[in-house]
């Protein structure tokens, strides 16, 4: 279980509380207006914001004073952060340690990591030569190789078509479900929270509320998120 006990992030002079728990193995869609501190939600978590108060704690360990690359934590952002000079086996690899060259036990779990995201054959392609939705395919594969606890996705397909970000959620919340993965993912489309979420955590004003299960929140949403709703 992630608990946020009384938390306050800071994302530059901006505040983000919040005070809720959020269950192990969930799929939690994160949702809320323009500039309400979604992306502060995560940032904090991730340990990229300063935390000023409260406790924060995964599986009762706390985790609030932890370096964010010693969190239980990865993270898949909208601009994939793909080293272009890099190849998309080299961009996966990464996720393992620094060694460009794998061991080849560790070479065999990166091939396997493309064959499930669907990059088979093009391991030895830079970011450049990948069409959009192939670069996201290989960040992801790259995020669910960290094997970390809690996946955190900050709108990672939002510039993606429609029907090819459907897929994507789709493809990244299965594989993230089958690995055990704990999700928490900013989405700008409740039907996206429906489809893969189980609960919403909605942001307004700097607050984040506690989840609730994805359709009570969007039948009968907290007064906060009645206009963005509508
Ligand atoms: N470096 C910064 N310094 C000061 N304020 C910031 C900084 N970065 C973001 N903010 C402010 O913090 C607030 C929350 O930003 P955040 O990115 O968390 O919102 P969001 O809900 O993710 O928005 P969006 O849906 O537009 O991505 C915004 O009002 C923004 O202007």
């Amino acid at each position: 279980m992630l608990t946020l006990d009384k938390v306050t992030f800071m994302n530059g002079g901006f505040p983000l509380s919040a005070d809720f728990t959020i269950d192990a193995h969930s799929v939690v869609a994160v949702i809320g207006p323009s500039g309400a501190g979604k992306s502060t939600l995560l940032g904090g978590i991730a340990g990229f914001h300063e935390q000023v108060a409260g406790r924060l704690t995964w599986r009762g360990a706390a985790i609030g004073a932890v370096p964010p690359a010693q969190r239980p934590v990865a993270m898949l952002f909208q601009d994939n952060n793909l080293f272009p000079h890099l190849t998309v086996f080299q961009n996966v690899a990464l996720a393992l340690g620094p060694s460009l060259r794998p061991d080849a036990g560790a070479r065999a779990r990166i091939m396997d990591m493309l064959a499930q995201v669907g990059l088979e054959g093009l391991a030895e392609r830079k970011p450049a030569a990948l069409s959009g939705g192939q670069q996201s395919r290989a960040a992801l594969a790259r995020a669910l190789l960290q094997d970390r606890d809690l996946m955190l996705m900050d709108e990672p397909f939002s510039a993606l078509g429609p029907a090819l970000k459907d897929r994507m959620l789709d493809l990244s919340v299965e594989l993230a479900k089958a690995a055990g993965r704990t999700v928490v993912m900013v989405t700008h489309d409740p039907d996206d929270a429906v489809r893969v979420a189980d609960t919403i955590v909605g942001v307004a004003a700097g607050r984040a509320f506690a989840p609730q299960p994805a359709q009570d929140f969007l039948r009968n949403p907290p007064e906060a998120f009645i206009d963005y709703l509508s």
